[in-house]
Protein backbone atom coordinates (compact mmCIF):
# COMPACT_ATOMS: atom_id res chain seq x y z
CA UNK A 1 0.00 0.00 0.00
CA UNK A 2 0.99 3.82 -0.99
CA UNK A 3 -0.53 6.82 1.02
CA UNK A 4 0.77 9.86 -0.41
CA UNK A 5 -0.56 13.12 1.73
CA UNK A 6 0.07 16.81 0.27
CA UNK A 7 3.21 15.91 -1.03
CA UNK A 8 4.88 19.16 -2.47
CA UNK A 9 8.83 19.05 -3.77
CA UNK A 10 10.48 22.20 -4.60
CA UNK A 11 13.81 21.98 -6.33
CA UNK A 12 16.36 24.79 -5.58
CA UNK A 13 17.75 26.04 -8.81
CA UNK A 14 21.15 26.82 -9.63
CA UNK A 15 22.16 30.07 -11.70
CA UNK A 16 22.82 27.42 -14.62
CA UNK A 17 19.56 25.55 -13.98
CA UNK A 18 17.54 29.40 -14.08
CA UNK A 19 19.63 30.15 -17.13
CA UNK A 20 18.86 26.38 -18.70
CA UNK A 21 15.31 26.78 -17.88
CA UNK A 22 14.98 30.59 -18.78
CA UNK A 23 13.55 32.08 -15.34
CA UNK A 24 14.59 34.31 -12.97
CA UNK A 25 13.20 32.18 -10.47
CA UNK A 26 15.62 30.15 -8.12
CA UNK A 27 13.09 27.60 -7.08
CA UNK A 28 10.95 24.74 -8.81
CA UNK A 29 7.91 23.38 -7.47
CA UNK A 30 8.16 20.09 -9.63
CA UNK A 31 5.40 18.42 -7.16
CA UNK A 32 2.20 20.29 -5.52
CA UNK A 33 0.03 19.04 -2.83
CA UNK A 34 -0.10 15.43 -4.83
CA UNK A 35 -2.54 13.25 -2.68
CA UNK A 36 -2.84 9.36 -3.74
CA UNK A 37 -3.57 6.02 -2.67
CA UNK A 38 -1.92 2.40 -4.81
CA UNK A 39 -3.97 -0.05 -3.13
CA UNK A 40 -2.27 -4.44 -3.01
CA UNK A 41 -3.36 -6.26 -6.14
CA UNK A 42 -3.62 -2.47 -8.42
CA UNK A 43 -1.39 -1.25 -10.60
CA UNK A 44 -1.42 2.66 -10.57
CA UNK A 45 -0.46 5.39 -13.21
CA UNK A 46 0.71 8.03 -13.16
CA UNK A 47 0.23 9.99 -16.72
CA UNK A 48 1.59 13.38 -18.10
CA UNK A 49 3.57 15.23 -20.13
CA UNK A 50 7.60 15.79 -19.60
CA UNK A 51 8.57 17.64 -17.00
CA UNK A 52 4.89 16.86 -15.10
CA UNK A 53 6.47 15.82 -12.08
CA UNK A 54 6.65 12.27 -12.31
CA UNK A 55 9.84 10.97 -11.60
CA UNK A 56 10.32 13.44 -8.85
CA UNK A 57 6.94 12.07 -6.73
CA UNK A 58 8.11 8.48 -7.77
CA UNK A 59 11.74 9.10 -6.27
CA UNK A 60 9.87 10.73 -3.16
CA UNK A 61 8.06 7.64 -2.82
CA UNK A 62 10.91 5.45 -3.50
CA UNK A 63 12.92 7.63 -0.20
CA UNK A 64 15.62 8.83 -3.08
CA UNK A 65 14.42 12.59 -2.36
CA UNK A 66 12.99 14.00 1.11
CA UNK A 67 9.41 15.82 0.30
CA UNK A 68 9.46 19.88 1.05
CA UNK A 69 5.98 19.21 2.36
CA UNK A 70 3.65 16.61 3.18
CA UNK A 71 4.10 12.89 3.63
CA UNK A 72 4.10 9.75 2.30
CA UNK A 73 4.03 5.98 3.63
CA UNK A 74 4.36 2.77 1.75
CA UNK A 75 3.52 -0.66 3.72
CA UNK A 76 2.94 1.52 6.80
CA UNK A 77 6.08 3.14 7.05
CA UNK A 78 7.35 6.96 6.59
CA UNK A 79 9.45 7.62 4.19
CA UNK A 80 11.42 9.53 5.83
CA UNK A 81 11.23 8.18 9.89
CA UNK A 82 11.42 5.05 8.27
CA UNK A 83 13.70 4.84 5.09
CA UNK A 84 15.71 1.72 5.44
CA UNK A 85 11.96 -0.70 6.50
CA UNK A 86 10.58 1.03 2.75
CA UNK A 87 13.62 0.10 0.54
CA UNK A 88 13.56 -3.35 1.67
CA UNK A 89 9.84 -2.94 1.01
CA UNK A 90 10.31 -1.52 -2.48
CA UNK A 91 11.74 -2.68 -6.07
CA UNK A 92 12.34 0.82 -7.49
CA UNK A 93 13.55 1.27 -11.00
CA UNK A 94 14.04 5.09 -12.87
CA UNK A 95 16.27 5.53 -16.00
CA UNK A 96 18.54 7.34 -14.04
CA UNK A 97 19.94 4.39 -12.01
CA UNK A 98 22.32 2.73 -14.14
CA UNK A 99 24.13 -0.36 -14.05
CA UNK A 100 27.68 -0.69 -13.47
CA UNK A 101 29.00 -1.13 -17.02
CA UNK A 102 32.32 -3.20 -16.09
CA UNK A 103 29.92 -5.90 -14.85
CA UNK A 104 27.35 -8.57 -15.72
CA UNK A 105 23.57 -9.06 -15.61
CA UNK A 106 24.17 -12.09 -13.02
CA UNK A 107 26.98 -10.84 -11.07
CA UNK A 108 24.65 -7.59 -10.44
CA UNK A 109 21.93 -9.39 -9.70
CA UNK A 110 24.02 -11.41 -6.76
CA UNK A 111 25.99 -8.31 -5.28
CA UNK A 112 21.95 -6.68 -4.77
CA UNK A 113 20.43 -9.83 -3.25
CA UNK A 114 23.45 -9.83 -0.54
CA UNK A 115 22.94 -6.31 -0.23
CA UNK A 116 18.99 -7.19 0.26
CA UNK A 117 20.05 -9.99 3.07
CA UNK A 118 19.39 -13.32 0.55
CA UNK A 119 21.39 -16.49 0.87
CA UNK A 120 22.89 -17.90 -2.14
CA UNK A 121 20.28 -20.21 -2.63
CA UNK A 122 17.56 -17.75 -2.62
CA UNK A 123 19.36 -15.39 -5.27
CA UNK A 124 19.88 -18.63 -7.73
CA UNK A 125 16.83 -19.59 -7.74
CA UNK A 126 15.03 -16.11 -8.12
CA UNK A 127 18.15 -15.27 -10.85
CA UNK A 128 16.91 -18.77 -12.72
CA UNK A 129 13.33 -17.95 -12.29
CA UNK A 130 13.75 -13.77 -13.64
CA UNK A 131 16.70 -14.02 -16.20
CA UNK A 132 14.54 -17.31 -18.06
CA UNK A 133 10.96 -15.12 -17.67
CA UNK A 134 12.92 -11.66 -19.68
CA UNK A 135 15.48 -13.71 -21.86
CA UNK A 136 18.33 -12.47 -19.86
CA UNK A 137 19.94 -16.40 -19.32
CA UNK A 138 21.92 -16.13 -22.77
CA UNK A 139 23.46 -13.00 -21.90
CA UNK A 140 24.01 -12.91 -18.30
CA UNK A 141 27.55 -13.13 -18.16
CA UNK A 142 27.89 -9.81 -20.84
CA UNK A 143 29.36 -7.04 -19.60
CA UNK A 144 26.46 -4.79 -19.07
CA UNK A 145 28.48 -1.94 -21.45
CA UNK A 146 28.20 -4.73 -24.08
CA UNK A 147 24.44 -5.21 -23.68
CA UNK A 148 21.60 -2.99 -26.05
CA UNK A 149 19.51 -0.93 -24.46
CA UNK A 150 16.78 -3.41 -24.16
CA UNK A 151 18.92 -5.94 -22.54
CA UNK A 152 20.12 -3.18 -20.33
CA UNK A 153 16.65 -2.54 -18.93
CA UNK A 154 15.92 -6.07 -18.64
CA UNK A 155 18.55 -6.54 -16.44
CA UNK A 156 17.30 -3.69 -14.50
CA UNK A 157 13.93 -5.02 -13.79
CA UNK A 158 15.38 -7.98 -12.78
CA UNK A 159 17.64 -6.75 -10.56
CA UNK A 160 15.00 -4.38 -8.96
CA UNK A 161 13.28 -7.48 -7.99
CA UNK A 162 15.54 -9.56 -6.62
CA UNK A 163 14.03 -9.45 -3.44
CA UNK A 164 10.52 -10.19 -4.40
CA UNK A 165 9.62 -7.13 -3.20
CA UNK A 166 5.88 -6.34 -1.50
CA UNK A 167 5.63 -2.59 -3.72
CA UNK A 168 6.75 -1.99 -7.07
CA UNK A 169 7.25 1.40 -8.23
CA UNK A 170 8.45 1.40 -12.12
CA UNK A 171 9.33 5.05 -13.75
CA UNK A 172 8.70 4.17 -17.42
CA UNK A 173 9.37 0.90 -17.50
CA UNK A 174 8.81 0.10 -21.47
CA UNK A 175 10.78 3.09 -22.51
CA UNK A 176 13.40 2.18 -24.95
CA UNK A 177 11.49 -0.74 -25.53
CA UNK A 178 10.57 -2.92 -28.71
CA UNK A 179 7.03 -3.73 -28.54
CA UNK A 180 7.80 -7.52 -27.97
CA UNK A 181 9.85 -6.79 -25.31
CA UNK A 182 7.64 -4.34 -23.84
CA UNK A 183 4.68 -6.85 -23.48
CA UNK A 184 6.99 -9.07 -22.05
CA UNK A 185 7.23 -6.40 -18.94
CA UNK A 186 3.87 -5.51 -18.87
CA UNK A 187 2.74 -9.02 -18.43
CA UNK A 188 4.90 -9.49 -15.62
CA UNK A 189 3.21 -6.01 -13.85
CA UNK A 190 0.25 -7.90 -14.42
CA UNK A 191 1.67 -11.22 -13.04
CA UNK A 192 2.56 -8.97 -10.14
CA UNK A 193 -0.86 -7.79 -9.46
CA UNK A 194 -2.19 -10.93 -9.21
CA UNK A 195 0.05 -12.10 -6.38
CA UNK A 196 -1.27 -8.88 -5.08
CA UNK A 197 1.68 -6.52 -4.67
CA UNK A 198 0.96 -3.14 -4.91
CA UNK A 199 2.26 -1.44 -8.21
CA UNK A 200 3.04 2.29 -9.20
CA UNK A 201 4.33 3.47 -12.54
CA UNK A 202 4.77 6.64 -14.58
CA UNK A 203 3.92 6.19 -18.30
CA UNK A 204 3.14 9.02 -20.99
CA UNK A 205 2.45 6.09 -23.11
CA UNK A 206 -1.53 6.10 -23.23
CA UNK A 207 -2.19 2.89 -24.70
CA UNK A 208 -0.12 1.56 -21.52
CA UNK A 209 -2.36 3.56 -19.69
CA UNK A 210 -5.70 2.63 -20.77
CA UNK A 211 -4.19 -1.34 -20.82
CA UNK A 212 -2.50 -1.94 -17.94
CA UNK A 213 -3.64 0.67 -15.22
CA UNK A 214 -6.58 0.00 -12.85
CA UNK A 215 -6.23 3.37 -11.42
CA UNK A 216 -4.60 6.40 -13.62
CA UNK A 217 -3.33 9.95 -12.33
CA UNK A 218 -2.91 12.54 -14.80
CA UNK A 219 -0.18 14.95 -13.55
CA UNK A 220 0.20 18.24 -15.28
CA UNK A 221 2.80 21.12 -14.12
CA UNK A 222 2.96 18.88 -10.90
CA UNK A 223 -0.61 18.77 -10.29
CA UNK A 224 -2.69 16.24 -9.96
CA UNK A 225 -5.78 16.95 -12.43
CA UNK A 226 -7.88 14.23 -12.76
CA UNK A 227 -7.70 10.52 -10.91
CA UNK A 228 -9.89 7.59 -11.89
CA UNK A 229 -9.89 3.61 -13.37
CA UNK A 230 -10.16 4.37 -17.36
CA UNK A 231 -13.96 4.38 -17.68
CA UNK A 232 -14.44 7.11 -15.07
CA UNK A 233 -11.99 9.43 -16.64
CA UNK A 234 -13.78 8.83 -20.22
CA UNK A 235 -16.75 9.86 -18.86
CA UNK A 236 -15.61 12.70 -16.40
CA UNK A 237 -14.55 14.24 -19.76
CA UNK A 238 -16.90 12.87 -22.12
CA UNK A 239 -14.37 11.26 -24.29
CA UNK A 240 -13.79 8.36 -25.62
CA UNK A 241 -9.91 7.31 -25.73
CA UNK A 242 -7.43 8.44 -22.88
CA UNK A 243 -5.58 10.39 -25.53
CA UNK A 244 -8.82 12.43 -26.01
CA UNK A 245 -9.54 12.96 -22.55
CA UNK A 246 -5.83 13.61 -21.84
CA UNK A 247 -5.81 16.41 -24.42
CA UNK A 248 -8.42 18.36 -23.04
CA UNK A 249 -6.87 18.47 -19.27
CA UNK A 250 -4.24 19.31 -21.05
CA UNK A 251 -6.05 22.45 -22.84
CA UNK A 252 -8.02 23.05 -19.72
CA UNK A 253 -5.00 23.27 -17.33
CA UNK A 254 -2.48 24.63 -19.41
CA UNK A 255 -4.47 27.51 -19.95
CA UNK A 256 -5.39 28.13 -16.22
CA UNK A 257 -1.35 28.11 -15.66
CA UNK A 258 -0.83 31.02 -19.05
N1 LIG B 1 17.33 17.89 -9.68
C1 LIG B 1 16.56 18.85 -10.18
N2 LIG B 1 16.84 20.15 -9.96
C2 LIG B 1 16.04 21.12 -10.44
N3 LIG B 1 14.91 20.92 -11.15
C3 LIG B 1 14.58 19.64 -11.41
C4 LIG B 1 15.38 18.54 -10.93
N4 LIG B 1 14.79 17.38 -11.34
C5 LIG B 1 13.70 17.73 -12.03
N5 LIG B 1 13.56 19.08 -12.08
C6 LIG B 1 12.47 19.84 -12.72
O1 LIG B 1 11.25 19.45 -12.08
C7 LIG B 1 10.19 19.31 -13.04
C8 LIG B 1 9.61 17.90 -12.97
O2 LIG B 1 10.59 16.98 -13.46
P1 LIG B 1 10.36 15.39 -13.50
O3 LIG B 1 11.62 14.78 -13.98
O4 LIG B 1 9.85 14.96 -12.17
O5 LIG B 1 9.20 15.27 -14.57
P2 LIG B 1 8.66 13.98 -15.37
O6 LIG B 1 7.18 14.08 -15.35
O7 LIG B 1 9.26 12.75 -14.82
O8 LIG B 1 9.20 14.26 -16.84
P3 LIG B 1 9.65 13.20 -18.02
O9 LIG B 1 8.39 12.60 -18.56
O10 LIG B 1 10.28 14.15 -19.01
O11 LIG B 1 10.60 12.24 -17.42
C9 LIG B 1 10.81 19.69 -14.40
O12 LIG B 1 10.51 21.04 -14.65
C10 LIG B 1 12.29 19.49 -14.18
O13 LIG B 1 13.03 20.37 -15.01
Amino acid sequence: MIIVKDLTKIYKLTKKQMQEQKTKKNMKVAVKQLSLNAEPGQIYGLLGPNGAGKTTALRCIATLLKPTDGSISVCGYDTVKESEKVRKSIGFLTNEIKLDPQFSPKYMFQFFGRLHGLDEETINKRREELFEYFGITDFQDKKIDELSTGMKQKASIAVSLVHDPEVVIFDEPTNGLDIVTARNVTDYLKLLKEKGKTIIISTHIMSEAEKLCDKIGIIISGEKVMEGSLNEILTDTYTKELEDAFFELYKKHSKEEA
